[in-house]
């Protein structure tokens, strides 16, 4: 993996670029507001494109993403007002505000038979033809960077000084891919780039697990006795609190965006009575002496990554798969206990369940005065991680089921779990 080492990230915020999602809308997104008919519809559609994929009929990209093309230009159209142009063709008058036209007959209209699939299909070379380009939040040194670098071994890396920047970039095409940690085993969920997951409308294609391994960092020639503080990404600082207490730093601990942003900030501005917390890599990029090795409170210190990308990628039953989804529910008796139950009766294992707030309608109120009071319910955005890939019917049968008590359900993505083998001695960095 080569990494563009400028002094500063590269890409700021992207803020003066229109971010109104210019994709049709996710496949998997699944609406409320339709009536009672339209969803009959939908699913009758959803099952059959089910049907249709499961029995093999759907057997290349193209096939799949016209499936998921009509499944959306299904959903999307009751969204909004629609008129056809004699042609079959259901014209979309808006999407966000966005006008466009579906073409929905599949590929090679002439013959009818599917393009057979190949291999640029499946990983089309990035525009340059050359290597992958990988964003990510942070400077050269972060352990986003090392993450990166796992899952695309040739890759460029792009530093980021966002993780909204990193999402930006993929949305625009001045990255392939995106790497961002979402959970750590000792320090658990990173809100924040769940809540991006939705915001944006990239899908997962891949994870890695990367042992992390601490070490504390300071100017050559620094004593422990010498610091009055400690800088780091949150995550990294209380991955380490028992072992800095330990080490006699009871000092000022300070979040910074990344780990080896940390480090360079102390090495540009030569602070002395500063210490980071940071990988060794950041240690030689930014000329630190390292003061203390392994620093984690628990030697099985790792961070899950995802991978982020515009297209999602064809799930396959061949190796391990996990799917991430994301649903919304309104008032109901014992709904997650039906989710949770459709996955289960499949005996589909569940890795993973994040809640987050459902920030367009936080505070659900039911009743009033006259019953006695307001009961404030606060809502939910649910993340669910699930051992099944998408081809396996068991997900497609259980994803419907689902679809039946949620208002709102995606699919962020289908992709090979990450099978490395490791021991909590093991090291990345
Ligand atoms: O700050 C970094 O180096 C990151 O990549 C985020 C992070 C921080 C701590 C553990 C894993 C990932």
């Amino acid at each position: 993996m080569s990494s563009i080492t400028p002094s500063k990230p590269i890409l700021k915020s992207l803020s003066y670029l229109d971010t109104t999602p210019k994709l049709l809308s996710i496949p998997w997104k699944i609406h409320r507001q339709t009536k009672r008919s339209q969803i009959c519809n939908i699913r009758a559609i959803y099952k059959q494109e089910s049907r249709n994929f499961s029995a093999g009929v759907v057997s290349n990209r193209a096939d799949w993403q016209t499936s998921c093309a009509i499944l959306a230009s299904n959903v999307v159209l009751q969204q909004s007002d629609k008129k056809t142009d004699g042609s079959g063709n259901a014209e979309i008058v808006s999407i966000n505000g966005v006008h466009r036209t579906l073409d929905l007959v599949p590929v090679q209209q002439e013959t009818n038979l599917p393009k057979p699939l190949s291999i640029t299909d499946l990983s089309p070379a990035p525009m340059h033809g050359s290597q992958l380009r990988v964003a990510y939040q942070g400077v050269p040194g972060a352990y986003s960077e090392a993450a990166a670098g796992k899952a695309y071994p040739n890759c460029v890396a792009i530093p980021c000084d966002q993780f909204e920047v990193a999402f930006q970039a993929v949305g625009h095409w001045i990255a392939d891919r995106a790497v961002l940690p979402v959970e750590n085993s000792l320090g658990g969920s990173i809100h924040r780039n769940y809540d991006l997951l939705l915001r944006h409308n990239l899908h997962i294609v891949g994870e890695v697990q990367l042992p992390v391994h601490h070490c504390l960092l300071a100017l050559p020639g620094v004593r422990k006795e010498d610091l009055n503080r400690v800088i780091s990404h949150p995550q990294a600082l209380s991955q380490c609190e028992s072992t800095l207490t330990k080490l006699g730093l009871n000092v000022a601990r300070e979040a910074v965006d990344d780990t080896a942003g940390a480090a360079e900030f102390i090495a540009t501005h030569n602070l002395r009575d500063t210490a980071a917390i940071a990988s060794s890599r950041a240690a030689e990029l930014y000329g630190l002496q390292i003061l203390a090795d392994g620093i984690q409170d628990d030697s099985s210190n790792v961070t899950r990554f995802v991978m982020l990308a515009r297209e999602p990628i064809i799930p396959r039953t061949d190796r391990p798969f996990k799917t991430s989804i994301v649903f919304a529910h309104d008032e109901g008796m014992s709904v997650l206990f039906k989710v949770l139950a459709a996955f289960a009766f499949r005996n589909i294992s569940l890795t993973k369940i994040e809640s987050r707030p459902y920030k367009n309608r936080p505070i659900r109120v039911v009743g009033d005065a006259s019953t006695g009071g307001t009961a404030k319910h606060f809502e939910y955005m649910f993340y669910i991680d699930f051992e099944a890939s998408m081809a396996d019917p068991r997900s497609q049968k259980a994803l419907s089921e689902v679809q039946e008590f949620t208002s709102f359900l995606r699919v962020l993505g289908s992709y090979p779990m990450d099978m490395t083998p490791w021991s909590p001695s093991s090291r990345d960095l």
